[in-house]
């Protein structure tokens, strides 16, 4: 940066000595038009300013961006590992979205800083002692007259740092606020919510205007301010000028060179009126990332995991009691899932199962303490396991089904990516689903797909996946019962002797499993299987 930093007040140097050159040149040429061609050296000195400049710029904004980029591979670095961190979980943080779009902007916001802060600054700098030392040399009054205007315009936008990046914050969060209303108005509008959100709408619009005016206003007197202090700095120099060449202690040449080059400085200080609102943009996105490290994930990866247990699977909860705001969500379940077992879990709604579901995956963790019990994998316990050695033996359907933005392939892909075209046709036909090309783009997590259809993909993701369970969630909730009869018995056909663990509210099912469990608020039971119905007795034929 600092290489940038030197090559951007040469820049701005070399804009205020073209201007200076050119004054002389100008003042020369009309003194006395006869020699104009004896003025080679100024000519030539125009040119190479002229040229030089724009080369200076050229590898300026080279080093500069080269610079910013090298730096910001840290900043995008650490920030990817704060993300990862959540691992899914970031999709449960408070509007994870915003989370995720404005992180990529402060990425942004902070490896240009440099260029956006730094730079101007040392070129207002470079330009303010350039010109100031030459006219000092010349006469210090001069240099007063046009330093200090120059001073006074730089220090009132350095002043009003603070309240502009207030109000841009400001104005910003309420933006953001009055967009994220507007979209919850209009996805509520159809029920009459939106009567509702759309009422404090109206007060935050009337807020957002005002925060809008005064930063306008605030824009307005900074612009006023240095249109004065340039006014000021031009006047003064003539004034002082002509009254040096009066007594001939300045050439009448010179005061054009002087003047122009005095306005030229504060073209070269312009950049100066975008750093409050880029550092105060750096400052805020620095914030952010370290209150993003600050959160705590729900599970957190172990530093040195260990490798999982040779041997057939065997997955365990050993008095796992987890709460959740407040509530006891699992309630000391004990749960054995042996290699090949089939299971059913169901219950009433808010019982429990999604959650006992997400502990076998490790999305969530037991209460921390001796209290909150443990869940293993074939003894080890899953938070000195690998994550992703644990889900790499897991098949899972989830109950919202989310897909990728892709083509069906690309999706059936993520179970195995090596299965050839035939074999996800032949799947996709058994599970009714021959309509959708493997081409077919399925949309932002499968919004182009209907509830159905989107559980299907899934499903058929999960049955392609080699591992030993198959978690099954609420795998046939959108389906007619054709449809239902059709996927479980494909489910049958794919289990190839894998443990199968389906959570469902259906009857339909449970056909699948020969084990049945109970949730209901957070506690585990299994029923004693009910005697199959007693067939009607035929009546005893009796003889006539
Ligand atoms: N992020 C969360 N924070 C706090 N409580 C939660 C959270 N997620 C779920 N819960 C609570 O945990 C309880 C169990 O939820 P869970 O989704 O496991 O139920 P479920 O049995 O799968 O329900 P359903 O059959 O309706 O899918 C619910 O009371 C729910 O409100």
């Amino acid at each position: 940066m600092s290489w940038a930093a030197v090559l951007g007040t040469l820049a701005a140097l070399a804009g205020v000595g073209l201007a200076v050159s050119s004054g002389l040149l100008i003042s020369r040429a009309a003194l006395r038009p006869e020699v104009f061609l004896s003025l080679g050296l100024l000519v030539t000195t125009v040119r190479a300013l002229g040229l030089g400049r724009a080369a200076l710029r050229y590898a300026e904004r080279l080093a500069g961006h080269a610079a910013a980029l090298r730096g910001g591979e840290g900043v995008r670095l650490a920030l990817f590992d704060t993300l990862a961190r959540f691992g899914r979980d970031l999709l449960g943080l408070e509007r994870s979205g915003d989370v995720l779009s404005r992180a990529g902007a402060d990425v942004d916001a902070r490896q240009f800083a440099a260029l956006r802060v730094t730079l101007p600054l040392a070129a207002g700098l470079g330009v303010l002692l350039g010109l100031g030392g030459w006219l000092a040399w010349l006469d210090p009054l001069l240099a007063l007259l046009a330093v200090l205007p120059l001073l006074g315009a730089a220090l009132c936008v350095l002043a009003a740092r603070r309240p502009v990046a207030a109000l841009t914050r400001r104005e910003t969060g309420l933006a953001r606020e009055h967009a994220t209303r507007l979209l919850d108005a209009l996805a509520a509008s159809g029920d009459g919510a939106g009567r509702h959100s759309a009422a404090g709408l109206g007060a935050l619009s009337g807020e957002l205007e005002t925060v809008t005016r005064q930063l306008g206003a605030l824009t307005a007197r900074l612009t006023l301010a240095r249109e004065l202090a340039f006014a000021a700095a031009v006047g003064g120099v003539l004034w002082r000028g002509a009254a040096l060449v009066g007594v001939g202690e300045l050439s009448g040449v010179l005061l054009a060179a002087v003047t122009l080059g005095t306005a030229a400085a504060f073209d070269a200080l312009g950049p100066l009126a975008a750093v409050p609102g880029a550092s105060a943009a750096d400052r805020a996105a620095r914030d952010r990332s370290a209150a993003l490290s600050a959160l705590t994930p729900a599970v957190t990866a172990p530093a040195h995991p260990r490798p999982v247990p040779p041997g057939p699977l065997r997955l365990e909860l050993r008095g796992v009691t987890l709460r959740r705001g407040g509530r006891v969500v699992l309630d000391e379940v004990n749960l054995t899932i042996q290699a090949g077992e089939r299971l059913a879990l169901s219950g009433p709604s808010g019982g429990g199962k999604t959650t006992l579901a997400r502990m076998l995956t490790r999305d969530l963790d037991p209460d921390g303490g001796p209290d909150g019990g443990q869940v293993t994998l074939n003894g080890a316990d899953l938070r000195e396991l690998n994550p992703a050695a644990l889900r790499a033996r897991l098949c899972l359907h989830e109950q919202d089904a989310p897909l990728l933005d892709g083509s069906v392939r690309e999706n059936l892909h993520l179970g195995d990516h090596q299965a050839p075209d035939e074999t996800l046709r032949a799947l996709l036909d058994e599970l009714g689903l021959s309509h959708l090309a493997l081409d077919a783009w399925v949309g932002e997590g499968g919004s182009r797909l209907s509830g159905g259809e989107r559980a299907r993909v899934s499903l058929a993701r999960a049955l392609l996946k080699p591992g030993d369970l198959l978690l099954l969630d609420e795998p046939t909730a959108h389906l007619d019962a054709d449809t239902e009869a059709r996927v479980l018995n494909t489910i049958a056909r794919h289990l190839r002797g894998r443990a199968l663990l389906i959570v469902t509210h259906r009857p339909a099912p449970l056909a699948l499993a020969r084990r049945h469990l109970t949730l209901r608020r957070g506690r585990l039971s299994e029923p004693t299987p009910t005697p199959p119905p007693v067939a009607p007795r035929t009546p005893e034929r009796t003889a006539p």
